[in-house]
């Protein structure tokens, strides 16, 4: 597998298949609100726009990145969702980085977004379809974030069969 690490001021053109990460915060935010029985999530591109969704919407969740902000039902915060109910709703999210670097991709035939949480699941996934050369995105701190390389590194290993101590990824993340 040919596998090429960009933050997203770096991506060119659409890459073929896109794993988009974001340990702290967005795609452990996502997973935990599937984890807690939302049906879909959207990203928004704009705070704006997720304000206008949610006004069409009523029913839908509202989050962000930030502190509270009205007009928004949730944060994003992984802990804050852990007791959530979010049973078939549909969660609108903006956040600074995950969602825009998965937003920049939009048009790739493959997007997955992912942290720490559903790194197994995603290098299954991979490993599935076959994927033969996969940008990830490194979103946090304009691609220095080293959680999130940490993560892109440890998926692109399993993604490939190789085994890979999560341990040492995590310790990375952690620091
Ligand atoms: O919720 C977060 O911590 C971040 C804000 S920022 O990127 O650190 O400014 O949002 P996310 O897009 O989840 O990284």
């Amino acid at each position: 597998m040919d596998t090429r690490f960009l933050a997203i001021a770096e991506l060119a053109e659409a890459p073929s298949a896109a794993v988009v990460v974001d340990v702290m915060r967005a795609f452990t935010v996502a997973a935990w609100a599937f984890a807690r029985g939302a049906e879909k999530i959207v990203l928004a591109e704009s705070l704006d726009e997720a304000l206008a969704l949610k006004a069409r919407h009523s029913d839908w969740v509202a989050l962000k990145d930030g502190p509270p902000a009205a007009g928004f039902d949730a944060v994003n915060s992984p802990g804050l969702l852990r007791s959530a109910d979010l049973g078939g709703r549909t969660v609108v999210q903006k956040t600074t980085a995950g969602t825009v670097g998965a937003l920049s991709v939009k048009e790739a035939s493959l997007v997955l977004c992912a942290g720490f949480v559903v790194a197994e699941a995603t290098a299954r996934l991979l490993r599935i379809r076959g994927c033969g050369s996969v940008t990830f995105v490194v979103t946090g701190d304009d691609g220095r974030a080293d959680e999130d390389l940490a993560c892109a590194e440890y998926i692109a290993q399993r993604a490939t069969g190789a085994g890979a101590d999560a341990a040492g990824f995590l310790r990375r993340a952690g620091e």
